[in-house]
């Protein structure tokens, strides 16, 4: 039997684990499949397991809903550390580790999860896109009409071109609609298909926006599922620091599941 917890932070939502004992088999991909299935098993855009880790508060180990651990999620992150200050983990400021290493978060009093984005290494700029690593890959184009937007035909066809192919990427489409605001679609790696929202991805489109239009912080993210902000500090050419993504993270239901 497993006891679980549905969440969602602006649509992207993942099964939550408490696994403080660490008995879930993380190489046991097709279980995570299963549950993460939206026929067949729980549903989800992934599964996320609480464990405890030395140093920290906890730390969240991330799979995608194709069973295998990805890497970093920031709105799986932001879900992360909500489910934790329920199970009382810590009060009101955290520090947790993740695939990509340590991050810190706050919850304000309207329950909004403000969580410490790691700064991107390289940036490429391209003539048509921009690449990064959030914590996961960013693939980043800018567009004129998102509403009438093949999201899904697009991103596939990037994800699977000759250069990603092997690795895979996340493929975000941006649209700027306001001196400090963007819409944002993303095809997500893992999930192969669109999600209402994806945290890295739009933290990558907020610090694309400030090389490509200026756009300056806080810049306020329309996704499918909802809203989001980035903020940063902008502290030299193509380099940024306290990046923080800020955004609802929402129980939706606890359950458990024989299998
Ligand atoms: N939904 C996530 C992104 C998850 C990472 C991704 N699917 C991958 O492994 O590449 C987010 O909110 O950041």
């Amino acid at each position: 039997m497993i006891h679980f917890w549905k969440y969602q932070g602006a649509g992207n939502d993942f099964i939550m684990i408490d696994d403080r004992d660490a008995s879930f088999d993380i190489n046991d991909h097709e279980k995570v499949a299963f549950l993460c299935h939206r026929r067949f098993g729980v549903g989800g855009d992934g599964l996320i397991l609480i464990r405890l880790k030395e140093g920290y508060d906890f730390e969240m180990v991330y799979f995608n809903a194709d069973g295998h651990i990805g890497t970093m999620c920031g709105n799986g992150g932001r879900c992360a550390v909500r489910f934790a200050h329920t199970l009382g983990l810590f009060d009101s400021k955290t520090s947790f580790w993740a695939a990509d290493g340590a991050h810190e978060a706050t919850l304000d009093d309207q329950l909004l999860v403000h969580l410490k984005m790691n700064p991107p290494g390289d940036i490429e700029v391209n003539s048509d896109h921009y690449f990064m690593d959030t914590g996961s890959p960013h693939y980043v184009r800018f567009e004129n009409d998102l509403e009438n937007f093949d999201c899904v035909t697009e991103g596939k066809a990037i994800r699977h071109n000759e250069r990603f192919a092997k690795e895979g990427t996340n493929v975000n489409f941006a649209q700027v609609t306001g001196d400090q605001s963007l819409t944002v679609r993303t095809f997500e790696r893992g999930v192969e298909d669109e999600t209402y929202a994806c945290g890295t991805g739009v933290t990558a489109c907020a610090i694309a926006a400030n090389i490509e239009h200026n756009m300056q912080s806080p810049i306020q993210i329309k996704v499918l599922g909802g809203d989001l902000a980035v903020g940063f500090n902008k502290v030299g050419e193509k380099k940024y620091s306290d990046i923080i993504l800020t955004g609802p993270a929402t129980p939706v239901f606890k359950a458990e599941i024989k299998i």
